[in-house]
């Protein structure tokens, strides 16, 4: 679980989180929503160590991230996988050398060890024998699903994911959703998702946070979104007729 105890952080005049208090739970998809420009990313940052916060505490299984030096961070760092927006991998390096970047770079793994490990979170994703492509060579959906592998390698107790759908066609974008809550689910990890994908919402949102005006506005789960009378929530979830009518057949279940 990773708990967010009183959060502020101001840039210059702009304080853009506001006593921001919330926890993402072990083992669920946590969502991070909310308009652009609100403080998700900021709030994301603040939580792996991008920015430094001006006050509250960000704690890692009961361990305060915010009062630890860099080597006790670097720790905890090496616990989170990381899937950034874009996919991010190398594009010079096969699929395998990609996955296989982080234990390289971090254990001390012999070559069949890591061969195994990267081998096993291909299969998990799907991309059995797909080892010496380039990424260049994948669709958009197979990149995710290599930056998926990486993100694992490493057995990650925690896992990051900035808009994993973003430039994905709905078809795939639900894969990929549905790859991320088996994987949360399996391994019991703490998963934050920073999405702007309403399906999602609906979809695999365990426990969602809205973040709105630098607060935590309104937090609950799939179900719970629904049925709330929260304005900003239903004014941001609920935005367009379609969204409208799937909230109406779904009170009425
Ligand atoms: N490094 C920074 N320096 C100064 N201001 C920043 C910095 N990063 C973010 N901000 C400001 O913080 C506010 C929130 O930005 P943030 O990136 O968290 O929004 P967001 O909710 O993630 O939006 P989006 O959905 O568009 O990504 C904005 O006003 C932005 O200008």
């Amino acid at each position: 679980m990773i708990e967010v105890v009183h959060v502020n952080k101001t840039f210059g005049d702009n304080q853009v989180l506001k006593d921001v208090s919330t926890n993402f739970e072990k083992g669920k998809v946590n969502l991070i929503i909310g308009q652009s420009g609100q403080g998700k990313s900021v709030l994301a940052k603040c939580i792996v160590g991008l920015h430094e916060v001006d006050s509250g505490q960000i704690l890692y299984d009961g361990r305060d991230f915010t009062k630890l030096d860099r080597l006790q961070r670097k720790e905890i760092r090496q616990e989170i996988g990381m899937l950034f927006q874009g996919s991010a991998l190398f594009d010079s390096m096969t699929v395998e050398q990609n996955v296989m970047f982080p234990l390289t770079m971090f254990t001390k793994m012999s070559r069949k060890e890591m061969q195994e490990r990267v081998d096993f979170c291909l299969e998990r994703v799907n991309l059995a024998g797909r080892n010496k492509l380039f990424p260049a060579e994948c669709s958009g959906g197979m990149q995710k699903r290599i930056a998926i592998a990486r993100a694992i390698s490493m057995n990650p107790k925690y896992l990051f994911c900035d808009e994993p759908n973003s430039g994905l066609d709905p078809q795939t974008s639900i894969l990929i959703d549905n790859l991320i809550r088996e994987i949360t689910y399996e391994y019991e990890i703490t998963t934050i998702v920073i999405t702007h994908d309403m399906n999602s919402v609906i979809e695999i949102g365990d426990n969602v946070i809205f973040i709105n005006k630098g607060q935590n506005w309104w937090q609950g789960d799939r179900k719970s979104i629904i049925t709330t009378d929260n304005k900003e929530i239903n004014d941001f979830v609920f935005a367009s007729e379609f969204m409208k009518e799937i909230k109406e057949t779904m009170r009425k279940h």
